[in-house]
C-alpha cells in the first residue's frame, strides 16, 4: 500500500504541478482557438434589398435583390429574390389616363411590402427606372410623359421603402448596365476574365454592348462607355437602336406594306390563312413611323398572311439603312460598330422569342436554324393555333416574325456570321437573377462594385484557423519540453526507493 503511494509521488504525471500545467495547456489552446475561430465567424446572416422597377414599353416588372448586410462591397452576392410582372401595358400607355400608370404599380408593390422585411423597408432603396417606351413618349408628347412620371411619382412614394426617383434611362445606360448585369453574375468582373457581350432586345429598341480589343472609343465616341471595377479597366462599346425593339419594327415592316394606304395587305411575317382588321391611326401611332403615314389611307386595312420566312425576310431586312457609313464600319443606320468579340448573352426578347420556337441551341448550324424557321412560318395558322391554345394569342401570331426579326438583326444588322453565331447563348437568367439592365443599375447606384479590388484578409478562414491551432499546440509541446530539466527521472519500470 505504502509503496504505491510512493509510485504515485515518483510518477510526474500523478504530481499535482504537472496535472495543473497540463489543465491550463489545455485551456490556453482551446481558448486561442475559440478565438481564431469566433474572431472570424461571419456574423448571424442580415440582409440588405433593394427594389428596381423596370417600366419597359410593353409592360412593368418588379425585381426585388437582396444581399448580405455586411458585405456590401462584395461581388456574387446580390441575388434576385423575387420579380413580379405588372398586370397591363407598359406606363407609356397610360399616357390618356396618367393616374392609372401610378394605380397599376400598386400589386406588384403590395407584394414587395410583404416580401421585404418590415424593419428593413425604411433603409430599402426603391428605384423606377423606364426605357424605350418612355423615351418614345417624351419625344412625341413631353407633358404626357411628365404626368405619367408625376402619377407614377406620387404612386410610389405611398409606400413605406426609400423611393430614389423615377427616371428614364439612356439607350446608353440601358445597355451598359445590362452588359454589368451578365458579367456580374457570371462573376467575370471580380475575377478579371474575359467579359461577355450583351444582346438586349425590347419592345421598342434593342442593345448591343460588348468589349473588343481593337475599339478604345476614339472612332465615335458616343458609343463608348468607361468602367473601372474591381481594379480593372473596361472600354466599352455599346448602341442602343431606338425603334428596334421587336413591337416597333413590327410597325416599321407593317409601314413599310402600307405605304400607298391600302385596304388589306398579304404579309409573309405572319401565318397563312391569319385575317384580322387593324386601325392605320393606331398602327402609325408611334413616332417611328408617324412620319410615313399615307396621306390617303382609309381607316382599317386588314392584315391577312401568307407565311413566307424569305419574303419576310426581305421585307424585315428593308427596315435596315447599309448605305452610307461614315466610319471604317457600321453595323446599320450609318452607327459605328467594332469588330464583334467574345461570346455573347442574349435575353430579354430575343430569350422569350427563341425560346418559344425552339431554337435557343445555337450550336444548331444557322442555316438549319432559318430552315426550322422558314417551316414554321409557313404552317396554316388553324395549325399553329391549335397547337398552341395556352399561348397569348398576339405573341403567337408574331412568332414568325419575331424569329425572322432577330435573325436579321442578328445576321444582317450586327454582322454575326454562321461562325459566329454559336458564340450567342440565349438566356433569360443567370443564378436566378434575370438578365436584364435593373440588377447592374441598382449595383451601380448603390456603388456596390467597388472601382478597386477590395482588401481580402491575406489567409481564408479556414487556414488561419489551421495555423492557429498548429502554433498553439507547438508552443505547447515546447513549454513541456522546456521543464525537462525539472522532470524527475524516469525509468521503464516504476521506481521503489
Ligand atoms: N412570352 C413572351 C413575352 C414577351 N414577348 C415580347 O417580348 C417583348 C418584351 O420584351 P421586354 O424586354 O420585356 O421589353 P420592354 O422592356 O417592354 O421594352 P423596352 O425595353 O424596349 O422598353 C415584347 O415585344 C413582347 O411582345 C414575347 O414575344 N413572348
Amino acid at each position: 500500500m505504502s509503496t504505491q503511494r510512493e509510485m504515485k509521488e515518483k510518477n510526474p504525471w500523478h504530481r499535482p504541478v504537472t496535472i495543473i500545467i497540463t489543465v491550463i495547456g489545455v485551456i490556453a489552446i482551446v481558448a486561442l482557438v475559440t478565438v481564431a475561430v469566433l474572431q472570424n465567424w461571419p456574423l448571424s446572416q442580415k440582409y440588405k434589398y433593394g427594389i428596381v422597377l423596370d417600366a419597359g414599353s410593353s409592360h412593368t416588372a418588379l425585381y426585388i435583390y437582396e444581399w448580405p448586410a455586411e458585405k456590401d462591397n462584395n461581388t456574387g452576392r446580390v441575388e434576385q429574390t423575387h420579380s413580379c410582372t405588372v398586370k397591363g401595358p407598359g406606363i407609356s400607355s397610360y399616357a390618356s389616363a396618367p393616374q392609372k400608370a401610378g394605380e397599376s404599380l400598386t400589386e406588384c408593390m403590395q407584394e414587395a411590402v410583404h416580401r421585404v422585411p418590415k424593419k428593413r423597408h425604411h433603409e430599402t432603396p426603391l428605384y423606377l427606372g423606364a426605357t424605350a417606351g418612355m423615351r418614345l413618349l417624351n419625344v412625341q408628347n413631353s407633358s404626357a410623359s411628365n404626368k405619367v412620371f408625376q402619377a407614377v411619382d406620387e404612386a410610389l412614394r405611398e409606400f413605406p421603402f426609400a423611393f430614389q426617383g423615377a427616371r428614364i434611362l439612356s439607350g446608353q445606360e440601358e445597355g451598359a448596365f445590362g452588359w454589368v448585369t451578365v458579367n456580374y453574375l457570371d462573376d467575370r468582373l471580380r475575377q478579371g476574365l474575359e467579359t461577355n457581350g450583351a444582346l438586349d432586345l425590347g419592345g421598342a429598341s434593342t442593345q448591343i454592348s460588348f468589349v473588343s480589343s481593337n475599339y478604345d472609343g476614339s472612332e465615335s465616341p458616343s458609343n463608348s462607355v468607361n468602367f473601372r471595377l474591381y481594379g480593372n479597366d473596361y472600354n466599352l462599346y455599346t448602341h442602343s437602336f431606338l425603334c428596334y425593339g421587336k413591337d416597333q419594327a413590327l410597325r416599321m415592316t407593317l409601314a413599310q406594306q402600307t405605304r400607298s394606304g391600302p385596304t388589306s395587305i398579304l404579309d409573309p411575317c405572319f401565318h397563312d390563312g391569319y385575317s384580322e382588321t387593324k386601325e392605320y391611326s393606331k398602327l402609325y401611332d408611334s413616332p417611328c413611323v408617324s412620319d410615313r403615314k399615307p396621306q390617303e389611307a382609309p381607316s382599317t386595312y386588314i392584315h391577312t398572311g401568307k407565311g413566307n420566312f424569305h419574303q419576310c425576310q426581305e421585307i424585315v431586312k428593308s427596315v435596315f439603312n447599309f448605305t452610307h457609313c461614315q466610319y471604317s464600319q457600321c453595323s446599320f443606320n450609318g452607327i459605328f460598330q467594332p469588330h464583334l468579340q467574345g461570346p455573347f448573352g442574349a435575353f430579354s426578347a430575343y430569350y422569350f422569342v427563341m425560346n418559344f420556337l425552339k431554337l435557343t441551341n445555337t450550336s444548331i448550324p444557322l442555316e438549319q436554324v432559318k430552315e426550322k424557321l422558314a417551316h414554321y412560318c409557313a404552317t396554316p395558322w388553324t395549325q399553329i393555333q391549335k397547337q398552341y391554345p395556352n399561348v397569348k394569342h398576339k405573341y403567337l401570331a408574331e412568332y414568325c416574325f419575331s424569329g425572322t426579326y432577330i435573325l436579321t438583326l442578328l445576321t444582317e444588322g450586327y454582322n454575326f456570321t454562321s461562325e459566329s453565331y454559336p458564340n450567342i447563348k440565349f438566356i433569360k437568367e443567370i443564378k436566378g437573377s434575370d438578365a436584364g439592365w435593373t440588377l447592374g443599375y441598382m449595383l451601380n447606384l448603390t456603388n456596390m462594385i467597388p472601382a478597386e479590388a477590395p482588401d481580402s484578409p491575406p489567409l481564408p478562414h479556414a487556414g488561419y484557423i489551421s495555423i492557429v491551432t498548429v502554433i498553439a499546440v507547438l508552443l505547447f509541446v515546447l513549454f513541456i519540453l522546456s521543464m525537462r530539466p525539472f522532470w524527475p527521472q524516469c525509468s521503464k519500470e516504476p521506481q521503489i526507493i
